[in-house]
């Protein structure tokens, strides 16, 4: 599913109301009526609803909203702040209809806001501005804004919590942002909504389709996409009958160190479980026993040292090597994985400190292949960029490491980010909270290792990679719930991931 930015949304509406015989006034009925739907499914008519409006075509969904619940016999109030004497076309046709179903709740707010009191049991329908804000909320509607912040009451926003942009806030005054606790967004989802400090603003959102033309949006250019199960699907290569081991690669585990033997094994039942025809863990001596008793189905290569990563390892026999889940960073360690790094010429990803590594020998990013996957977390990816104060700064930084690497970067979290080396972001939507938990990325490496040694594209690798751990986790939450959920949980899950990725 692609993200258009607000300005392509626009357009999108404009080019929807001109090549599929719709007027701008319908669409916004249809905008209006699927929200109203949202609003009655949620809440019944002991509510009073208050709903606040502004002056363009957000204002005008708000209004003809108020006209539907009135209809429908619910409690309603309107404030409708038209300061500038400006009003839209289809917010002047919405508030006549409402005048003309005898509406009298019609506040017209143009200088002083005698502001109603708001109670914990009425819902506020915030349709001040959507995405035809240009600039950050000052002066009057700063104040709107926190006064309905301050209430104890429900807060749903149209389309976009007002004065939130859809993209870039890096500039934006935070608390005149209006914090919704519903977000019903009209067409496709925003940018916004995917960063973890919009989280308060946008509460949680549902998109609402009014049928905007599928030609746009199939023609309109985005660097930004959410990763649906139907481009999943089709990546997936069955397995034929005669098919043996040496079909689906000889993958290598570079991982473990001195009390971190269990990264070692999580990621190598996690690459076993995603279809990898042969495992070999590289580790130092100390995790031998461990790795040969509790994952047989690998085998184990020793390290020259007893307790860390000291040598590199040769590398002829393998199609993809993963390199980092638990390796530590000694000095011994840090020499060894710059070597192998340096020299690598199979399908590479780097996780945990493997990166943490590069973060501190920086001079030897360089070494980098190209095409090889860096599966960072936040932390991770800041000891490589530098601090970020917000997602898109720390998106468009990885873009620009993406592309000077040429790599692809993963970067973990709720709603993980797959970076390619052209800039595209894909958003994966499976996983959640339960997966916050130590190891679950040590999964995440076996399971894209796994894939690699299998003949995917790095591209492949990353998308379905971190869709079938996020679907995993997901599973894994239905079985045992967020808190007690436990990476090994997620590996417990793979099998189900899969074949409900496989199955017709
Ligand atoms: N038929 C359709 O097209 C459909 C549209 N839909 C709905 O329309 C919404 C987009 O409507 P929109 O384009 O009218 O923009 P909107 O967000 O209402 O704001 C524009 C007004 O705000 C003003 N303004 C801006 N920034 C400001 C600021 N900081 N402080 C103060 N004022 C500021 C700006 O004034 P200006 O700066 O232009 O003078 C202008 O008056 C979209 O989110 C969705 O809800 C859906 O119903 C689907 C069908
Ligand atoms: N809130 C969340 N929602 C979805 N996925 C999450 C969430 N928190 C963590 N995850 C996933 O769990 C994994 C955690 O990886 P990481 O932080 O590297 O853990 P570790 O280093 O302990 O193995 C990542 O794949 C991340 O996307
Ligand atoms: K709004």
């Amino acid at each position: 599913m692609k993200i258009l930015t607000c300005t392509q949304q626009k357009e999108a509406d404009e080019y929807t109301i001109a090549h599929n015989s719709i007027l701008s006034i319908n669409l916004m009925e249809k905008a209006a009526t699927l929200l109203t739907d949202a609003i009655c499914k949620r809440w019944d008519k002991s509510h009073r609803i208050v709903i606040f409006a502004g002056p363009g075509n957000n204002g005008g969904d708000a209004v003809a909203v108020a006209r539907m619940l009135h209809l429908k016999s619910y409690q309603v109030e309107v404030f409708l702040f038209n300061v500038t004497g400006k009003l839209s076309d289809d917010c002047l046709t919405n508030i006549r209809r409402l005048h003309e179903c005898g509406f009298t709740s019609y506040h017209e707010v143009t200088s002083q806001f005698d502001a109603p009191k708001l109670t914990a049991h009425d819902i506020v329908i915030d349709g001040l501005f959507g995405s035809g804000l240009n600039k950050p909320l000052s002066g009057g509607f700063a104040a709107v804004v926190k006064y309905i912040n301050a209430s104890a009451a429900k807060v749903v926003s149209i389309d976009v919590p007002s004065g939130l942009m859809g993209e870039d806030n890096s500039y934006n005054i935070r608390q005149n942002i209006v914090q919704a606790d519903i977000t019903l967004s009209i067409g496709l989802p925003k940018l916004a909504f995917l960063f973890p400090e919009n989280e308060e603003l946008v509460g949680e959102w549902e998109v609402l389709d009014i049928g905007i033309s599928q030609e746009y949006i199939e023609n309109a250019e985005t660097r930004y996409l959410i990763t649906e199960e139907k481009d999943i699907r089709p990546l997936i290569t069955p397995r034929h009958k005669f098919a043996h081991k040496g079909n689906y690669g000889h993958g290598l585990l570079i991982t473990g160190s001195y009390g971190m033997g269990g990264a070692a094994v999580l990621s190598a039942r996690a690459c076993l479980r995603s279809g990898v025809g042969l495992l070999t863990i590289h580790t130092p001596v100390c995790n031998h026993t461990l790795l040969q008793t509790c994952v047989p189905e690998a085998m184990v290569e020793d390290d020259v040292h007893e307790r860390f990563f000291a040598e590199p390892a040769e590398l002829d026999n393998y199609q993809a090597v993963g390199i980092g889940c638990g390796l530590g960073q000694e000095e011994i360690t840090a020499q060894a994985v710059i070597e192998q790094v340096r020299d690598c010429e199979i399908p590479l990803v780097l996780d945990a400190d493997a990166l943490n590594i590069f973060s501190t020998y920086r001079n030897n990013l360089s070494y980098i292949p190209k095409n090889t996957i860096l599966t960072p977390h936040i932390g991770e990816l800041e000891r490589i960029i530098g601090r970020c104060s917000n997602s898109y700064e720390r998106i468009s930084k990885a873009k620009d490491l993406a592309n000077s690497l040429q790599c692809y970067i993963v970067l973990k979290g709720a709603w993980t980010v797959v970076i390619t080396p052209e800039g595209l972001c894909h958003f994966n939507p499976t996983g959640n909270p339960g997966m916050a938990t130590g190891g679950s990325g040590d999964v995440l490496t076996g399971i894209i290792t796994a894939l690699l040694a299998q003949g995917y594209s790095e591209e492949e690798a990353c998308k379905l990679g971190t869709y079938v751990h996020g679907l995993a986790g997901d599973i894994a939450r239905n079985k045992v719930g967020e808190i007690s959920l436990k990476a090994g949980d997620i590996i417990e899950a793979l099998p189900e991931a899969w074949k409900s990725l496989t199955k017709n």
